[in-house]
């Protein structure tokens, strides 16, 4: 299946851009031979998936909100050309690097990879590439989170340069109509069921005010709140966040309205007090819809059943039969998406990975050199 998902995830998507192809015209040149491999540092630095394992379980129990925010970072590393760690650079000599592109604004989870590459530095050192850490790191927090378990094959080589503009556009935007959403995973060899498994990631963590505020005040520029959203649910997020959001500056202390985690179906929560927005001032909800984290994924697509999707890109799940009916079958036969699940998390990690010669192992995720 890894063999399957990583072929699927070589082919170049219909708008490949011009670094795609090189990549792909060099790897084929030396043909099919060059993949990743299954325990790839089995003789260069065997503790490394063990290393990976043990700290994140660690910074899990003192920092839940590890298990959000990696499995975020993931996505937004593997969607830019490909999981090559291109995320985790820092801008350099005026060079913009893709977190300071606006849709990477509020990723966290940088300092958790360089704090595990630091220690496998250690172990072994020039070996583990980031990307890998990456892929790896949010496998374990995917599981630790309540989610299934999948094998990786690894091997991954880190680039050598970011991809700002890309991030900027290639990023999936939370106002985006569903027919964009499926175009954009689309292109990245995602079809419309596997698109629909991913969103389960929205399972956990925390979306701030910003990002759907419009829904609630003025949706489509008509001065009313989105007429798919569902009107407790609507009182709810008012609640939450009031228009003054949209306008005030970050600082502002007019902002300081977080109140206690709620659950949306009234199941207890644990104490994920940490997983509440990093600052006082940026309010916003908490995706925990698996408060007993026995049931990853079903409470997220119950919720969009019931109009309750955060973002208007999650509701839009429920605007089309054929994801529609995926959203159905997820909600009620948590087997069937966990399945799914993971073999989508799969092919997210073998993304247009970079294979040896190409690329390089950084030392420190955030720099090049
Ligand atoms: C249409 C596709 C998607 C859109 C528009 C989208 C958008 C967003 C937005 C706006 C947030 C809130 C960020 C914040 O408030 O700081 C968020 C959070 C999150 N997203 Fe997505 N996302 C998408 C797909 C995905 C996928 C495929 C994954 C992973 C496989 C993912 C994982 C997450 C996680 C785990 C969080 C919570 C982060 C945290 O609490 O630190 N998202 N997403
Ligand atoms: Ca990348």
């Amino acid at each position: 299946e890894t063999k399957n998902s990583l072929q699927t995830a070589r082919l170049p998507p219909p708008d490949s851009s011009s670094i795609f192809s090189r990549r792909l015209s060099l790897s084929a040149n030396f043909g099919d031979s060059r993949s990743l491999e299954y325990d790839f540092y089995r003789n260069s630095c065997p503790p490394a998936e063990q290393i990976i394992r043990t700290m994140i379980r660690r910074l899990y129990e003192v920092r839940p909100n590890v298990a959000p925010a990696l499995l975020r970072l993931v996505f937004h590393d593997c969607f830019i050309e490909g999981c090559d760690a291109s995320v985790l650079l820092d801008a350099v000599n005026g060079v913009r690097s893709e977190k300071d592109s606006p849709p990477n604004e509020t990723l966290k989870g940088f300092d958790i990879i360089d704090s595990i590459k630091a220690e496998l530095e250690a172990a072994c050192p020039g070996i583990v590439s980031c990307a890998d850490i990456l892929v790896l790191a949010a496998r374990e927090v995917v599981v630790l989170a309540g989610g299934p378990f999948y094998p990786l094959d690894t091997g991954r080589r880190d680039s050598s340069r970011a991809f700002a503009d890309a991030a900027t556009y290639g990023i999936p935007s939370p106002d985006e109509e569903l027919r964009t959403t499926l175009a954009s995973f689309a292109s990245r060899g995602f079809n419309e069921k596997e698109t629909v498994s991913l969103l389960g990631a929205h399972s956990i963590g925390v979306v701030h005010c910003k990002f759907f505020l419009d829904r609630l005040y003025n949706f489509h520029g008509t001065n009313r709140p989105d007429p798919s959203l569902d009107s407790g649910f609507l009182e709810l997020m008012r609640s939450r966040c009031n228009n003054s959001h949209r306008t005030a500056p970050p600082e502002s202390p007019i902002s300081f309205n977080i109140q206690p985690p709620f659950s949306f179906d009234g199941l207890p929560l644990p104490s994920f007090n940490s997983s509440l927005p990093s600052s006082p001032e940026e309010p916003g909800m908490i995706m925990d819809y698996d408060g007993l984290r026995s049931n990853f994924g079903t409470l997220y697509y119950r919720s969009l059943l019931q109009g309750r999707g955060i973002l208007y890109a999650d509701q839009q799940l429920m605007a089309k039969e054929g994801t529609e009916s995926w959203v159905r079958a997820y909600a009620s036969e948590n087997t069937l998406f966990r399945r799914d699940f993971a073999i989508t998390m799969m092919k997210l990690s073998n993304l247009q990975v970079l294979i040896a010669p190409l690329g390089l192992v950084r030392l420190n995720c955030s720099k090049v050199g």
